[in-house]
């Protein structure tokens, strides 16, 4: 495989699947990745490996722009991540994440049909398909519920999902835990076929650092920075090491013991003096880590109309969405009770609490009008009589009544009560 690696980087941006420059990520005032440099080439397939902690999935999820990064710049087919109009993340990127995002309810048909109607895929490429993959990653039927897989089948169900549309780029993060080794042979097989096309990339990340020997180049990475990246033969012989795992150990040793020593030289250079970049030949391609040459970063723009659709939801998504929630539904009677049943009950409880409309509240009348026709008649005709009951009586009896607690209040009208109103409206005070 490295013998691949030595053939001539094409020049130019569009060479590059994957480019981060300076790229930095925190979670508060946790610092994950500082000031990282990784180029993943066209074609190519790159092990990212590390210890645990030390920011792989981090990093993949700001390539694939679900995590925004807080400094740098992320180049990713062409665009920044998440680019209007980019189908990163999308179809052009098939993304097996760390933390499976499978739904239990689903049967393995269920899930690989809903990744094929987001994607755009047809009903019968979609089968096609998928019968590959089942076959491919050794899965049980296709019938077969995830929440009755193991932990290992439910990892290449994913790992299926991010396989299904042939995707230009491929960022898996530890796709072979838990598979046993001869398909793990057989999915390093797959990948190692697939990017001798040169339209497929691939970034994985793994803990069986020897797997990783298969990449084309890989990226030692350690709190949040890239040690060192190259051609794993290169990265071995520079480091005088028969495996990738010792080659990273020997490194982690000399930066630990150099950094000792020497307090005042800054971390940026010893990883620069240690790194696989500072002993090869310019000529070779080897890709650069560290800061480097300053590199002009690319400016993107899109119009509104990209802009507008791009926030804008797709109607396959919907679709795949409404179809996912249907499923789901089915295959969980109990919680589809549950999910009409809800509000009803809220809303009753609510009205319960909050009470309905009062009724029959006496209220005492003095209406010293005697005309039919006068406004006081007309205003308490226009009163709610299911709520108000209204009481006709005198000055003296309200007052009484009130006074016993007969009645909520009283409602008085003077006798010109009419004419002061006519007269107020015609000249306004
Ligand atoms: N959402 C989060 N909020 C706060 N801290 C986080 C979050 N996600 C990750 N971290 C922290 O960031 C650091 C890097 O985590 P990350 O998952 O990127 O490491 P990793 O190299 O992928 O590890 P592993 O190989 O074990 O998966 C860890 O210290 C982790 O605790």
């Amino acid at each position: 495989m490295t013998a691949d690696v030595e053939a001539s980087l094409p020049a130019g941006q569009e060479a590059f699947a994957i480019k981060c420059r300076d790229v930095c990520r925190s979670y508060g005032k946790l610092k994950v990745l500082s000031n990282l440099n990784l180029t993943v080439p066209q074609g190519y397939i790159y092990g990212l490996l590390g210890p645990s902690g030390c920011g792989k999935t981090t990093l993949l999820k700001c390539i694939v722009g679900t995590l925004k990064i807080s400094g740098g710049h992320i180049t990713v087919l062409g665009k920044p991540p998440a680019f209007p109009g980019h189908d990163v993340p999308g179809k052009k990127v098939g993304y097996m994440p760390q933390d499976l995002a499978l739904y239990n309810e689903f049967t393995i048909s269920d899930t690989l049909s809903f990744f094929g109607r987001i994607h755009g895929l047809t009903s019968k490429e979609t089968q096609a398909r998928m019968d590959f993959l089942i076959d491919f990653l050794d899965l049980p039927q296709k019938t077969s519920l995830v929440r009755n897989l193991s932990g290992g089948q439910k990892r290449r169900v994913s790992l299926g999902a991010a396989l299904l549309q042939n995707p230009e780029l491929l960022i898996l993060d530890e796709p072979t835990v838990g598979v046993d080794p001869v398909l793990r042979a057989k999915i390093w097989q797959h990948l190692v076929e697939i990017v001798k096309t040169g339209k497929v990339s691939v970034i994985i990340t793994t803990h069986y650092i020897e797997e990783a020997r298969q990449a084309n180049v890989v990226g030692l990475m350690r709190n949040g920075h890239l040690l060192a990246e190259g051609p794993p033969d290169e990265v071995m012989k520079m480091h005088s090491a028969t495996t990738l795992e010792h080659a990273f150990l020997q490194l982690c040793e000399n930066l630990d013991q150099v950094s000792s020593k020497r307090d005042s030289t800054s971390q940026e250079a010893l990883e620069k003096s240690q790194s696989f970049e500072s002993g090869r030949d310019e000529s070779r391609p080897i890709l650069a880590i560290g800061p480097g040459a300053a590199e002009e970063v690319p400016k993107y723009s899109a119009d509104w109309k990209v802009r507008a659709k791009h926030v804008m939801p797709k109607w396959r998504n919907i679709a795949a969405l409404m179809i996912k929630t249907l499923v789901r539904m089915k295959r969980m009677p109990g919680s589809l009770c549950f999910q009409f049943l809800l509000p009803v009950i809220q809303v009753s409880l609510i009205c319960l609490c909050v009470g309905g409309d009062p009724k029959g509240i006496q209220v005492a009348v003095v209406n010293n009008e005697t005309s039919s026709s006068s406004y006081s008649q007309s205003l308490l005709s226009f009163l709610d009589n299911s709520s108000v009951e209204q009481v006709p009586l005198s000055h003296s009896e309200a007052f009484d009544g009130i006074y016993n607690g007969e009645y909520w209040g009283i409602i008085g009208f003077g006798k010109n009560f009419t004419s002061y109103l006519t007269k107020r409206s015609v000249y306004p005070l």
